[in-house]
């Protein structure tokens, strides 16, 4: 096991997703041939009997437990406890080599946030592991209808910290530009990555995260552009109606009711007021908020927080050292589903002590 730069040394568990076929057991062969993540066990989730991928990986033979009993966000996050603390069990009594990351591959058809919650809310699964970056493999070919067919393909777009684009050397370069964009509108915070079956991966895709104090400035950086991407494409919105766009900008952001927006702070808060007012939301609208992730600007520090989670969870908030260059306040990026950044902006506005806004939001997709 390796002890983390903030001192943590828990195992660090990643979730790969994708829809059916995306190409995730391509990408995660491809990772673990990479001499730095040789000490990477794997868990694949399989959807149906018979479960194949684990054939395709051979590098890992026995760190890896297949699950086969169905999907893994409906009926067996129990099943994933017991594989994870099985393999931790038997990596510690020297039955299989130790290992101090965990790759968990989901089946196409899966939801990936109740995975991170089942990893994040079990204490004894968070005491050995801790999330590390999602990742989420789209094929250019299937990815936009999969998007417009299926929540799921939606979800697993807007809880991802990194976006792969797949099969973009068998697709029309046009194609693959409108798929990114797409996903730009839907998940304005993650990273996009374009990566075909010939690209080698690096392996920053796992090991640079949010945990690591040195990418950590970084990794706010990117969150923090969502903002500029919410914005753009909310004016885009409101322009759609101009002839001389192309055909495929009319709908860039067209993806159900799931949207992005950010909320801003222009006065310090109080972390107390704050937590009140993110439990409630949680409590209430937990299951609708994919993820949300930001910088606050708290009464009394003089250096930012941290704050990020998936669905009703939020982990453990950290501190920034300094504030990112040319950024002063509070920035929350909420990626939710069938919510109305009005009223989330309204509440938070008022139950922070911030006066409204004239017009009401301002930032939102
Ligand atoms: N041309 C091309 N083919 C790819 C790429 N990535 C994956 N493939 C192919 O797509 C097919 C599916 O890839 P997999 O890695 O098995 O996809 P998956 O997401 O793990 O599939 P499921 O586990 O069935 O959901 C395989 O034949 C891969 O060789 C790519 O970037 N370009």
């Amino acid at each position: 096991m390796t002890v983390s730069d903030d001192g943590d040394d828990r195992i660090t568990a990643n979730v790969l997703t994708g829809f059916l076929g995306a190409g995730k057991t391509s990408l995660l062969k491809r990772l673990l041939s990479l001499p730095s993540l040789a000490g990477t066990a794997v868990i694949i989730n399989e959807f149906g009997e018979v479960g194949l991928d684990h054939l395709l990986v051979e590098a890992i033979d026995d760190d890896i437990v297949l699950l086969k009993s169905g999907c893994i966000c409906c009926n067996i996050r129990t099943d994933l406890k017991d594989a994870l603390l099985s393999l931790f069990e038997r990596s510690r009594n020297g039955e299989i080599p130790r290992f101090s990351r965990i790759a968990i591959e989901t089946t196409g058809i899966a939801d990936p946030a109740p995975i991170v919650a089942t990893l994040s809310a079990d204490p004894m699964l968070r005491h050995h592991f801790r999330v590390g970056n999602i990742v989420t493999v789209v094929d250019v070919p299937n990815g936009l209808v999969n998007l417009d067919a299926f929540v799921e393909s939606q979800r697993q777009v807007a809880v991802a910290d990194r976006l792969i684009i797949s099969k973009s050397d068998i697709a029309a370069p046009e194609d693959t530009a409108y798929l990114r964009a797409r996903l730009e509108a839907l998940n304005p915070a993650a990273e996009i990555l374009e990566l075909d079956e010939t690209m080698q991966p690096d392996d920053a895709l796992f090991v640079r995260d949010i945990h690591d104090i040195v990418a950590r400035g970084q990794e706010v950086a990117r969150w923090l552009k969502a903002e500029t991407r919410t914005h753009a494409a909310h004016g885009h919105h409101h322009d759609h109606g101009h002839s001389h766009h192309h055909a495929h900008e009319h709908d860039v952001n067209r993806h159900g009711d799931i949207r992005a927006f950010v909320l801003m702070g222009d006065a310090p808060l109080n972390w107390a007021r704050f937590g009140l007012w993110l439990s409630m939301l949680l409590n209430r609208h937990g299951g609708e908020i994919l993820r949300l992730k930001g910088l606050l600007d708290i009464e009394g520090n003089d250096s930012p927080v941290v704050i990020q989670g998936v669905q009703h969870l939020i982990h453990k908030p950290m501190h920034l050292d300094r504030w990112p260059d040319g950024v002063t306040g509070t920035h929350l990026v909420v990626i939710a589903k069938g919510l109305d950044p009005v009223l989330v902006e309204r509440s938070f506005r008022a139950f922070n002590g911030l006066a409204q806004l004239a017009g009401g939001l301002t930032k939102g997709a």
